[in-house]
């Protein structure tokens, strides 16, 4: 794959409201049916915002699955997770076998590498991934941030293709656009309209299982240079992403998506259920976002 312009949506991974949480495939189906319909570029499933955490092995390759098999075609990135470097090279022979259009992964959390070890760790994915890995710069998640050179070394490699910037820093995130061999994608869903301004690829978004259709629009508004189309749009996600964002990811998101009718609000632990406050609080965000907005 080439072009990795355009919004990525950090799908959720949906959960029955039974005993054990299973995994709601049809409600799966139905997120990816929308996303799709809304001119996504693609989906990145086992992101934050999919609780890898939460599944077992055999569960998120059952996720990739669903996913792929109800996309029908859309580009598909796979987040490849964990701390143990040996299960993560295990995860990844086993996501060889799928037809993904990439592979995604942060800094193994807790452990703290330098950065030069940082730079053998995801040399050593790349050299074993089927599919183009992109890197996921998230410090304030993993405990280690990647820095500038080190990511400039890493995107000599043949196999790396983006980077999806959670790193809370202008500056690297205009020296990479600027370096251009990395497709940039902004990892914090209110930094898309700047990524694009600044001549970014676009965004992996959480907030966008919710409202699909205004990040796409913002995207294409911006590809025209069409400013006072965007800015609106960019307007009036930022509370919606507020809220959304309020309590630990994607407890809002599913509240957000329940209250849809698409799928139930449950999250696995060690994440808790949305609050009735932080609930209320999307519903209205998401009330003052559609007046402002036409869908
Ligand atoms: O799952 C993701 O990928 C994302 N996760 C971030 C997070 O929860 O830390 C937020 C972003 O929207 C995408």
């Amino acid at each position: 794959m080439s072009d990795w312009s355009g919004i990525w949506v950090a799908i959720v991974t949906p959960f029955l409201n039974d005993g054990p949480r299973s995994v709601d495939h049809a409600g799966l189906k139905r997120l990816v049916r929308r996303c799709k319909s809304a001119g996504v570029k693609g989906l990145v499933a086992l992101g934050s915002t999919g609780e890898p955490w939460a599944l077992d092995d055999a569960e998120q390759v059952a996720v990739l699955d669903t996913i792929l098999a109800s996309g029908d075609g859309l580009p598909v990135i796979a987040g490849l997770g964990g701390n143990h470097v040996g299960q993560m090279h295990a995860r990844l022979a086993a996501f060889n076998g799928l037809p993904l259009a990439g592979v995604i992964s942060s800094p193994p959390p807790y452990a703290r590498p330098s950065q030069p070890a940082l730079v053998q760790h995801f040399e050593r994915l790349a050299d074993l991934s089927r599919a183009p890995l992109l890197l996921y710069d998230i410090p304030y998640r993993t405990g280690v941030a990647m820095e500038l050179p080190t990511i400039l070394a890493l995107a000599a490699h043949r196999n790396i293709a983006g980077i999806k910037d959670c790193g809370g820093s202008a500056a690297k995130t205009q020296a990479l656009i600027q370096d251009g061999r990395l497709a940039v994608l902004a990892g914090e869903d209110a930094q898309a309209f700047g990524n694009l301004c600044l001549g970014g690829a676009g965004a992996i978004t959480a907030a966008a299982n919710v409202r699909p259709e205004a990040f796409v629009a913002m995207f294409h508004a911006l590809q025209r240079a069409d400013l006072p189309k965007a800015r609106p749009i960019q307007h009036a996600l930022l509370p919606l992403i507020d809220a959304l964002f309020s309590e630990p990811n994607p407890a809002l998101v599913k509240a957000a998506l329940q209250a849809q009718g698409l799928i139930a609000d449950a999250v696995r632990a060690p994440l808790i259920d949305a609050s009735d406050a932080g609930r209320a609080r999307v519903l209205q965000a998401l009330e003052a976002f559609d007046a402002q907005v036409s869908r």
